[in-house]
């Protein structure tokens, strides 16, 4: 059984704990080329903008995403499910980075795309029940920026407090512990003018029993 505290041992060097069993891990240029991976992946990957219901209301995601990772590994948001398309050769090399620094072979992953600073990621945690290792007091995201730097926010769900980290350019966040349980986290708008980013949550999906 995967427990993120052996990621978190491993990347020792890296860790920030947030307290009550929640921390994060930062290193920096962790990837090489990033954006040619990042000009690989927008090529080969289902990217569009989705419609979440919030509420009544449908709205478009201001973003592209895609959803990829091994057969059964759907994952459900927002009143939508979704099947993930099969893994490609520029998100299976990042993959196995990953799975070098962390020690964990991540079975899916979330592509996300902001085209520009009018692309965005609202406040959210990632605590839905199917994500491992257990969701939600120990949930394992690695997260790879490539292109743009833009601003990561952390957010305490209680006590408010926030943490901001500038992402950018191969580096490697991973979230564990209590963290989505603990915190919220967004990527906010910016009027600043900056290129593409494209972000990689890859993450631990429990299959769908058939
Ligand atoms: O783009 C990012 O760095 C954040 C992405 C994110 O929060 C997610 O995919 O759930
Ligand atoms: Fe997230």
């Amino acid at each position: 059984m995967i427990s993120s505290d052996a990621v978190r041992a491993r990347l020792a060097e890296h860790v920030t704990e947030l307290g009550e069993g929640a921390w994060i891990t930062l290193a920096r240029e962790a990837v090489e080329e990033p954006d040619a991976l990042a000009a690989r992946i927008v090529e080969s990957s289902p990217l569009g903008a989705e419609t979440l219901r919030i509420g009544a209301r449908e709205v478009l995601t201001p973003r592209r995403t895609a959803w990829h990772g091994d057969p059964g590994r759907v994952y459900a948001y927002s009143g939508r499910t979704f099947e993930p398309a099969p893994w490609t050769a520029p998100l299976v090399e990042i993959r196995d980075r990953v799975e070098a620094l962390t020690g964990v072979r991540f079975d899916s992953v979330l592509v996300n795309e902001y085209r520009d600073g009018r692309d965005s990621m609202g406040w959210h945690s990632d605590d839905e029940p199917e994500l491992g290792p257990h969701a939600p007091d120990d949930v394992l995201i690695a997260s790879v920026s490539l292109g743009a730097h833009r601003r990561f926010l952390l957010r305490h769900r209680r006590r408010g407090e926030t943490h901001e980290l500038p992402l950018g350019h191969g580096d490697l966040l991973v979230m564990g512990g209590t963290t989505q349980r603990r915190w919220q986290h967004s990527v906010p708008k910016t009027a600043k003018p900056v290129g593409a980013r494209v972000s990689l949550t890859f993450r631990l999906v429990r299959p769908r029993p058939a």
